[in-house]
C-alpha cells in the first residue's frame, strides 16, 4: 500500500533544504505544509537559521510559532519562496487548492512570492485534466443561495462547506464546486471571479515554480517554465 505521509514529508524536507538564513518565505496550510513546518523547525534548532515567514492560516501560524519561526503578517517587499502544498497539480503549474479552506490567504502569499513551490504526494498530480477534487470557493455569506446558483452556471453543482456552518480564518463559506472535469483552469478562474460574492476561488494558474513530488524513497522535482 502507498504510504501518502511518507510522500508527504519527503516532499517536505526536500523543500525546507532550500531555506537559507536571512530569508523570508511563504508558508501554506495542510497536513503537508504541517510536515514542512516540522522540519524547517528542525534546522533552526540545529543550525541557528533566521527565519522570518508568513504564514496563510492560523493553524499554520500556531506550528509555526511552536516550531521557532518568526512570523509577520505584512511586508513591503516580495516575499523570497512561497512553500505550499495542493489538492491537485498538473505539470503545467496549475492547482486546485483550498481543501483546508486557506485559498484565499495562501492565493496572497503565493502571489507576492517570487517563486511558489509546491509539495505534493504522488496522488495529487494529474497528467490529464483538474477537477475530480471539487474546486473550493471562498464566498460571502451574504445572498450564499444566489451566489451558489450563479456558481452552478459555470456547470458545476455546489454544496457549503459543513452544511454553511464551516467558516475561513475570514469568517467566509466555502463552496465546494463539482466539475466533471476543468479542461481550461483559467479561463474559469476568470469566470468565477467575476461572480459577485467570490472571494477568491481555488484555481492557480501562473504562480507555480517548482512541484515536488514525494515518492517512497525520495523525490521528483517538476520545474515549472514562466
Ligand atoms: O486550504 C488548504 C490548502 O490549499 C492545502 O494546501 C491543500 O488542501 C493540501 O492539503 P494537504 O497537504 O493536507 O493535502
Amino acid at each position: 500500500m502507498q504510504d501518502l505521509e511518507a510522500e508527504k514529508m519527503n516532499a517536505a524536507k526536500e523543500a525546507a533544504k532550500a531555506v537559507r538564513s536571512g530569508m523570508t518565505i511563504g508558508i501554506g496550510s495542510g497536513s503537508t505544509v504541517n510536515h514542512f513546518i516540522r522540519a524547517l523547525g528542525e534546522r533552526v534548532k540545529e543550525e541557528g537559521l533566521s527565519v522570518t515567514c508568513v504564514v496563510s492560516s492560523s493553524q499554520s501560524r500556531r506550528l509555526a510559532e511552536e516550531n521557532g519561526l518568526r512570523v509577520i503578517e505584512d511586508i513591503p517587499e516580495k516575499l523570497d519562496i512561497d512553500f505550499d502544498g495542493a489538492d491537485e497539480a498538473d505539470l503545467k503549474g496549475n492547482l486546485i487548492k483550498g481543501g483546508g479552506g486557506a485559498l484565499t490567504r495562501e492565493k496572497i502569499v503565493a502571489y507576492n512570492s517570487r517563486e511558489l513551490w509546491v509539495m505534493v504526494d504522488s496522488t495529487k498530480i494529474k497528467r490529464d485534466y483538474l477537477g475530480r477534487f471539487p474546486l473550493p470557493v471562498e464566498i460571502l455569506p451574504f445572498m450564499v443561495s444566489r451566489t451558489l446558483k450563479n456558481l452552478e452556471e459555470a456547470g458545476c453543482s455546489c454544496s457549503l462547506r459543513g452544511g454553511g456552518a464551516y467558516r475561513t480564518d475570514n469568517g467566509n463559506v466555502i463552496a465546494d464546486c463539482r466539475f466533471k472535469r476543468i479542461d481550461d483552469p483559467a479561463a474559469l478562474e476568470r469566470r468565477l471571479k467575476m461572480v459577485p460574492g467570490v472571494v477568491e476561488v481555488g484555481i492557480f494558474t501562473s504562480l507555480t515554480s517548482r512541484i515536488i513530488e514525494g515518492t517512497v524513497d525520495g523525490v521528483q522535482v517538476y520545474s515549472i517554465p514562466k
